[in-house]
């Protein structure tokens, strides 16, 4: 019998406020999900086999091929997943399965006749540096995913989330993107994800690909790290106590703020890669340092950027409300600023007054509060979030007409840029290629709020 294929997707993210504070689940975030996705398409033939293996392919890449078998304890129920692709890492991949098949296990909803499954993965070109702008989409490239340059967008976030939603759908027949089940797909996708990685960041990456464009508040990281180890040799009491744990940690309230915020109509986000590159993990140690040593002034620093972050999506939400409540008074403040730079935004939203006015200058002065404080940050801490090059860049993109302002999205660093602009400046604003524009290139991305989703396979399929 031939199972009808499904396939679904989900986005890449950028995090225009709240890097760092968002690892204190105090503080909330502003996260954009991105049109760039990763799509996992499931295909089976059912065969009643003992051993069921699931394959998971990803075309785009040398050596993208990893399959694993399951060994269920009859006893206790505890699932292993041994490799059989030794020569093959993908933690990600292995994560996302032995989370899923142990947790549908454990509530008692995996069948015992499970027919082997084969996952194909495609991600959009944007996830990674390309040859040239003139690749067909889903391009391959001739190297292993790791040795092809990353841009940056969260694919491991995107491919564990799709992954967890097709194993779900496949192995334990839910409608994984229902609303009712979304939250069961967040906690299984934030705890694969954190065990690939082996460290518990703030999890706004994977909240992004499950439910889109939010503000995030991030769950304590206790849930994830009380959870004991998956236990690697047969011992029953282990398992069971391995797998009624991963039942109450999945089921829990995980205490996440997922509000939706998204960019408001005829407003965009516009990406600049900047071909750098930064590593987040030693930014983080430097950031939390400088934090723990900094005494009174750096806590103040903290607090203040933690105000303007709050300014900025209060400032945000506001706008969307008046986009769709007052449509003509927005529309023609909209026009209005396609001819002015963010400061001449902020004077004419203060000199014309009505709310619409005054939000679009709220959020030209969170932006720069925004950069203000991680200026700071950045001299005191000595890690490079905003440094002088981006900062010379961002500068002037802001003296651009149409720019409402821009920041180091992130952890900051020389990975990107990312403007808030008019939609109908995009084009003069690529016009600049000269001086501080020379070294960026704008991305063929934007912002969409959609989280995971499923996708029509045949849709897919034809650029295979
Ligand atoms: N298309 C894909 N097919 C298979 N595995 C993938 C794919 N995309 C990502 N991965 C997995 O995710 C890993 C990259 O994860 P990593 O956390 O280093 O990057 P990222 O999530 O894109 O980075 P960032 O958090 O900086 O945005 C790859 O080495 C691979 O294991
Ligand atoms: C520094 C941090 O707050 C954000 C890192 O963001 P990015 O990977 O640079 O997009 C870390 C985190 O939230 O996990």
């Amino acid at each position: 019998m031939t199972i009808a294929k499904r396939c679904f997707s989900a986005p890449g993210k950028a995090l225009l406020a709240g890097g760092y504070l968002v690892l204190d689940a105090e503080n909330s975030s502003f996260v954009t999900a991105l049109s760039a996705r990763i799509y996992a398409i499931t295909s089976s033939q059912f065969v009643d086999s003992t051993l069921p293996t699931i394959t998971v392919l990803s075309p785009q890449f040398q050596e993208g091929e990893w399959s694993y078998t399951f060994c269920r304890s009859p006893a206790t129920g505890f699932v292993s997943v041994p490799t059989l692709t030794p020569n093959r890492r993908n933690p990600f991949v292995q994560s996302a399965i032995a989370t899923v098949i142990n947790y549908l296990s454990a509530t008692g909803t995996l069948h015992t006749a499970m027919p082997s499954l084969t996952i194909t993965i495609l991600s959009d070109n944007a996830y990674h540096s390309q040859p040239s702008d003139a690749v067909p989409p889903f391009n391959k490239h001739l190297l292993p995913i790791a040795a092809v340059p990353k841009t940056g967008l969260g694919s491991s976030a995107a491919l564990t989330t799709s992954l967890v939603a097709a194993l779900l759908s496949f192995y334990g027949s839910m409608d994984p993107v229902a609303s009712e089940y979304k939250t069961i797909l967040h906690n299984l996708a934030q705890l694969a994800h954190c065990n690939a990685q082996g460290k518990v960041g703030s999890g706004f990456d994977v909240a992004c690909a499950v439910f889109g464009s939010i503000v995030y508040r991030r769950f304590q990281p206790s849930i994830i790290s009380s959870l004991p180890s998956a236990p690697t040799s047969s011992d029953g009491e282990m398992e069971a106590s391995y797998l009624l744990s991963l039942k109450n940690v999945i089921d829990a309230d995980w205490n996440v703020s997922t509000g939706a915020c998204a960019v408001p109509r005829r407003l965009r986000l516009l990406m600049g890669d900047v071909t750098g590159g930064s590593e987040t993990p030693a930014m983080v140690q430097m950031v939390l340092r400088w934090r723990k040593d900094g005494g009174d002034s750096a806590a103040a620093v903290w607090t203040a950027l933690g105000k303007a972050n709050e300014k900025l999506i209060a400032a945000m939400i506001g706008l969307g409300e008046q986009a769709a409540e007052k449509p003509e008074e927005y529309d023609s403040f909209v026009d209005e600023i396609l001819k002015v730079s963010a400061m001449g935004i902020r004077q004419l939203g203060l000199s014309n007054g009505g709310r619409t006015g005054e939000l679009f200058s709220l959020v030209v002065d969170a932006i720069v509060e925004i950069r203000d404080n991680l200026r700071i940050m950045t001299i005191r801490s000595g890690a490079q979030i905003e440094p002088v090059e981006q900062t010379r860049l961002l500068d002037a993109c802001s003296a651009l007409p149409g720019v409402l302002g821009g920041v180091v999205p992130g952890a900051g660093g020389y990975d990107a840029v990312c403007l808030l602009v008019a939609e109908a400046a995009v084009d003069a604003i690529a016009q600049h290629t000269e001086g501080v524009f020379e070294k960026v290139k704008w991305l063929e991305l934007r912002e969409e709020a959609n989280g995971v989703r499923e996708e029509d396979v045949l849709e897919i399929e034809k650029f295979l």
